[in-house]
């Protein structure tokens, strides 16, 4: 949901988080261990010799010997030491995986110390890792993760979890909002949230000069998307969107902030070596204030909701409600796993939807004639001012051709990482089980082969021209795929696709003069290096 283990602002964040988290811990192991000690989960012999015995046809039929992780080229330990510490890796780490395909191909290898990472950049190829996947996908390193639940009696949840643990819950919630008909029945709450976001853009327009902008939509649209989901996550409002933000809501937002702020101090909680945590105590203590702000937030929430089920039953009343209610009331997962789940998808779903909003609008700004042909497609298909629900969203192909082609543009998780349940042979290396795979979804959306002309922005891209098109591609897969995909698309998508509609049918969506060029970098998420700020104009109706 990104995973460097610091799913810091952004439970993404963890996913792309983790990954670095992954590379520093092996960076800073690296000056530990020798590089002697290196070793890819298993001996370089052995996996000769299981090479040896792999042969794979090629495209013309004769057979060819599989090549062993020695022969795959990649950067060295030092040339990504100076990549991450002296020229700022971090913020860049979309770049460099563009850098690293371009001088290296679509497979390569990097070390981290005495780790291996093997990044896989070839749609096809990813497609083959992601099929072959087990039952229960392994995600990369969530020790730290493990480690703060641990110590604090706490349960692991979604993002967390692995194996059977994993599996039971993932089964529970995949039945209630993996499909878009599960969703749709959050239509009415999402709206109302809608509602306020239009209102609130109406208000702060009116705190600027010229009346129209709105400073850092991204502050907005991380309210917004904090409303939406606890909407449906807590069955409650929080007053995100309110002038004055409830108490508890604000150190909830300030835990949050907290986490991406820390962003690569955190890195290090579970990076540095725990003997040297009295000596280098800020990152792990961060880390776990963060994460106890985040929990108590979601303690509040469920125990107020626990309590108001108990009164209705006392009273004989029948019990009525959402997605919480019924984790409460059929008790498939136990409470500590009800909390867990509620914190890690609330999480997970604030940053990653607010940074696809304000990209979209950024990229509506900016391309005024792409905005014209949606409001065009919007006002023909619903009728002036009306508002949209989730059944109307199938007849909406160019927004939903936005949001896809948003998430093309800027992935939120511009990788993603798993770790080999398996022995694979990958574009003919063999890799061997246990190795930690980085999937490059940055590099693949923005390769002309899957995508001509990959840095137009181009909506209409993502419609079926007949029944028989496909328009879908492994190219760009911004959820994931298979079994341990996102559990929170479709309501992601649901928040999107309203607010966006909403925004087009109400405002012509300018770029401000106070925006320039706005890139991206990579802060855990794809994230907006500098403040969006936009003009939102009255349409008339
Ligand atoms: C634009 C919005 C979003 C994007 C692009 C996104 C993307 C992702 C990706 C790429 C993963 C990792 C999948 C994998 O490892 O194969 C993921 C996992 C996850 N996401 Fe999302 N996500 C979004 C919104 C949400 C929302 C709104 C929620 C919750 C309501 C959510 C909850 C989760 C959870 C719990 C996981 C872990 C799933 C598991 O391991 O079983 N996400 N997300």
């Amino acid at each position: 949901m990104a995973l460097l283990n610091n799913f810091t602002t952004a439970c993404l964040r963890n996913f792309q988080g983790d990954r670095l988290h992954n590379q520093l811990f092996f960076v800073v192991r690296a000056l530990h261990k020798s590089a002697a000690s290196e070793s890819y989960g298993m001996s370089t012999a052995r996996e000769e010799a299981m090479a040896e015995r792999l042969i794979t046809p090629s495209d013309a039929g004769v057979k060819t010997a599989v090549k062993t992780l020695k022969d795959m080229p990649g950067p060295s330990t030092l040339s990504n030491l100076v990549e991450f510490f002296w020229r700022d890796g971090f913020s860049r780490i979309h770049e460099i995986q563009m850098e690293h395909c371009k001088k290296f191909g679509k497979i390569f290898k990097s070390r981290f110390g005495p780790q291996l990472v093997v990044s896989v950049a070839d749609r096809d190829l990813v497609a083959e890792v992601l099929r072959a996947e087990r039952e229960a996908p392994q995600r990369a390193n969530m020790e730290s993760w493990k480690e703060y639940r641990d110590m604090r009696g706490r349960a692991t949840g979604l993002i967390s979890a692995e194996g059977e643990d994993w599996l039971k819950m993932r089964s529970v919630l995949r039945q209630l909002i993996m499909r878009p008909r599960d969703v749709a029945v959050f239509s009415d709450d999402v709206n109302q949230v809608v509602d306020d976001l239009i209102k609130r853009v109406c208000i702060l327009r009116t705190q600027e000069i010229d009346g129209a902008t709105v400073l850092n939509v991204n502050d907005l649209f991380f309210k917004y998307a904090m409303e939406g989901v606890a909407a449906i996550l807590y069955e409650c409002r929080l007053g995100c969107l309110e002038d004055k933000i409830p108490e508890d809501t604000q150190d909830y937002i300030g835990a949050l902030h907290l986490m991406f702020s820390s962003f690569k101090t955190t890195m290090y909680a579970g990076a540095i070596p725990k003997w040297l945590r009295p000596i280098i105590p800020k990152p792990w203590e961060e880390f776990c204030h963060s994460w106890d702000g985040l929990f108590r937030f979601s303690l509040i929430h469920v125990d107020k909701r626990l309590s108001a089920i108990k009164d209705q039953l006392e009273r004989g009343e029948e019990v009525k409600g959402g997605l919480l209610t019924h984790m409460l009331v059929t008790k498939e997962m136990t409470l500590e796993e009800i909390y867990a789940n509620v914190t890690e998808m609330l999480l997970a779903g604030v940053d990653t939807t607010s940074f696809t909003l304000s990209w979209a609008t950024y990229l509506l700004a900016r391309n005024p004639e792409v905005q014209e042909q949606i409001f065009t497609e919007v006002t023909k298909t619903l009728g002036p001012g009306v508002v949209a629900t989730a059944d109307d969203v199938s007849r909406l192909p160019l927004i939903r051709g936005l949001v896809k082609e948003t998430l093309r543009l800027f992935p939120v998780l511009p990788g993603n990482g798993r770790i080999t349940q398996d022995d694979l042979v990958v574009g003919g290396y063999f890799i061997p089980k246990g190795t930690q795979l980085a999937l490059c979804h940055f590099y693949t959306s923005m390769d002309d082969e899957n995508f001509p002309d990959a840095t137009d922005f181009r909506p209409d891209r993502w419609i079926r021209k007949d029944s028989t098109d496909r328009v879908d591609n492994f190219g760009s897969i911004p959820f994931g795929y298979g079994i341990r995909s996102c559990i929170g698309r479709r309501i992601a998508e649901l928040e999107m696709h309203l607010a966006l509609t909403r925004l087009i049918q109400k405002f012509h969506i300018g770029v401000s003069p106070l925006t320039a060029d706005v890139r991206a970098k990579t802060h855990g998420l794809l994230c907006p290096s500098a403040p969006i700020n936009l003009q939102f104009t009255d349409r008339k109706n």
